[in-house]
């Protein structure tokens, strides 16, 4: 699944066709997991902490070769941007296929404000009061790389390490969160056989026979697919802590308490999404706690898997719904348990 999103992410967010991928996506999504593997080690191992103890074991010379492993898939993808725009390429390389480009797909949804005085993605549960809706657009066909690239031409002072360390954050934040969450899914779907059914109703109604990609206009009509990865969302969120440093001094508004400047605050996501007072029943996958009535009143911070606020996940939320329709194609998941 890592390997997926890795190559999806290259595809979308970096513009690289998927002929010119090759075996890096899979050694760059394992080398992520053996890095992580470090990193939590030394969160148990104290002795592992200082450097300077660190430095000296064979996890160190492990993380030089990881790193190296992670950067070189980075730093040829900028290079062969760099290359193209070079040759006068512009805009994505990623392949458009020709019925997209020929057929015009109209979504059969009338109106995107699903619930009167919110947003579609606000009333879905996607978006919180700092979001707007502003996903539908040509602009957006620009791959995010692309959009760096012309803007460093255009003037815009940004070297090829900011670019490359903008491109590490996005490859490293998007694909695991993504994978987690997909896994998390079918595994739901295979679960509960009963949802699984009709989810696929609704995609076979959406592509009937044929097998076309599935567009944004598509995805404003899986409805269903969409609560039931919001219900995965809720109960496992892929990213289930958040950890913020204070630096100014927060009053709370629920007692007489004060948090002091430069503490460090953990917020507990998947706390939050079992809370009973907000989900009844919460340890139970019900995707119709995503249904528009029961979202319109919840407050935005009731469903944070993607945070909130200035520093909330720049992943495009609807764009996940995409991926897991492409996936749900195909869908047929079944889960054993092996004792
Ligand atoms: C199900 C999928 C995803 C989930 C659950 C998720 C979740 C999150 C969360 C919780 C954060 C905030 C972390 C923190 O504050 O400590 C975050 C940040 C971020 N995410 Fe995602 N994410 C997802 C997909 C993506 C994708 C597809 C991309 C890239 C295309 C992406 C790029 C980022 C970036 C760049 C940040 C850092 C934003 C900042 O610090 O300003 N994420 N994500």
């Amino acid at each position: 699944m890592s390997e997926a999103t890795v190559e999806i992410l290259l595809e979308t967010a970096m513009g690289v066709s998927k002929k010119t991928q090759d075996q890096s996506g899979y050694d760059y999504a394992m080398a992520v997991m053996k890095m992580c593997d470090i990193l939590h080690l030394r969160h148990t191992k104290v002795w592992l902490r200082p450097d300077i103890i660190f430095n000296y074991t064979k996890y160190a010379k492990a993380q030089e070769k990881l790193i190296n492993t992670i950067h070189s898939l980075t730093r040829k993808v900028i290079k062969r941007k760099r290359a193209d725009f070079d040759k006068g390429i512009r805009g994505s390389t990623a392949e458009v296929p020709e019925e997209l480009k020929t057929k015009n797909y109209e979504s059969k949804v009338t109106s995107k404000t699903v619930v009167e005085g919110l947003s579609y993605g606000q009333s879905a549960g996607l978006k919180d009061d700092l979001d707007v809706d502003d996903d539908v657009g040509e602009k957006k066909r620009m791959a995010f790389l692309d959009l760096m690239i012309e803007a460093s031409q255009n003037g815009v002072v940004i070297n090829d390490e900011e670019i490359k360390e903008q491109v590490d954050t996005i490859m490293f934040e998007g694909h695991d969160t993504t994978a987690a969450g997909s896994s998390f899914f079918l595994s739901m779907m295979g679960i509960h056989q009963d949802i699984q059914n009709k989810v696929i109703q609704e995609l076979d109604e959406i592509f009937g026979d044929s097998d076309r990609p599935a567009t944004f206009a598509d995805t404003l009509e899986m409805k269903y697919l969409e609560r039931c990865l919001m219900e995965t969302l809720r109960m496992y969120p892929p990213v289930p802590v958040i950890a913020r440093q204070l630096s100014q001094d927060v009053k709370l508004v629920s007692g007489d308490y004060t948090l002091p400047t430069g503490a460090t605050i953990v917020i507990g996501t998947f706390k939050i999404h079992r809370l009973p007072d907000i989900y009844p029943n919460p340890n139970k996958f019900d995707p119709d706690n995503f249904l528009p009535e029961r979202t319109a009143n919840r407050h935005y911070y009731a469903f944070i898997p993607f945070s909130a606020g200035p520093r909330s996940c720049v992943g495009n939320k609807d764009r996940f719904v995409i991926v897991l329709g492409e996936f749900g194609k195909n869908i047929d998941c079944t889960v054993g348990i092996i004792v």
